[in-house]
């Protein structure tokens, strides 16, 4: 058998952990509380989508919202991991997009239900090549962006999270046990919106890495 590799790690069919509303400023945009603990909801492996294919608009959906997210891919599994250790167990990191189609959402909030066809669809969860742990020594710090059609609609920054990637690794593991090659999408920063059939997006980490996708109906 060959061995996996980390860098491939959307191909390895681990979990996909989202934290929601983990920046105040997206929280208020949507006129949602702002959370005392970290809420969570996971999409399945068939979730990813690369560069090179496009996002989907679900049929059911008319109102697909982009959310820029830092993700982080755990490298070393755990069960209540302790925060102070919680950094030796990521491997590296990935851009990602959390895409949600905020309409059915809507409907799932109001009726009380779960987010599951808002948030796990096909091609939902759009990632960027893997990146190394030594490419970003501060990622409590980092500047993501993303644009639509070179317009720029989110800019923020992860010191702007309210709960910490150490404090979430901890959180998450007390309860789901993390595996080499989950991945932990850690919300996002405000500027969400709408995304149409044959808009490009782009989004990037700082000068860390950049990636593309174009916008396709199912
Ligand atoms: C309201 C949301 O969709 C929560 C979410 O995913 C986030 O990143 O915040
Ligand atoms: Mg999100």
């Amino acid at each position: 058998m060959t061995a996996r590799n980390i860098s491939r790690f959307w191909e390895w069919g681990r979990k996909i952990i989202c934290v929601g509303r983990n920046y105040a400023d997206h929280a208020k945009e949507l006129k949602n509380a702002i959370p005392t603990e970290p809420i969570l909801f996971l999409k399945p492996p068939s979730a990813y989508v690369r560069e090179g294919s496009s996002i989907l608009v679900p049929s059911y959906s008319n109102n697909l919202h982009h959310e820029v997210e830092l993700g982080v891919v755990i490298g070393k599994g755990g069960t209540a991991i302790p925060e102070s250790a919680a950094m030796e167990h990521v491997a590296g990191y990935a851009l990602c997009l959390d895409m949600t189609a905020r309409d059915v959402q809507d409907v799932c909030k109001s009726k009380g239900l779960p987010w599951t066809r808002a948030k796990a669809f096909n091609t939902s969860c759009p990632v960027s090549e893997f990146i190394p742990k030594e490419r970003i020594p501060d990622p409590g710090n980092v500047t993501l962006w993303l644009k639509v059609n070179d317009q720029l609609r989110q800019n923020g920054c992860t010191s702007q999270m309210i709960f910490s990637i150490p404090y979430l690794i901890s959180y998450i593991s007390e309860f789901i046990t993390l595996e080499e090659g989950d991945l932990i999408l850690t919300g996002t920063p405000k500027g969400v919106s709408a995304v149409q059939v044959h808009d490009q997006l782009q989004a990037g980490i700082q000068d860390v890495v950049t990636m593309s996708f174009r916008v396709d109906r199912q």
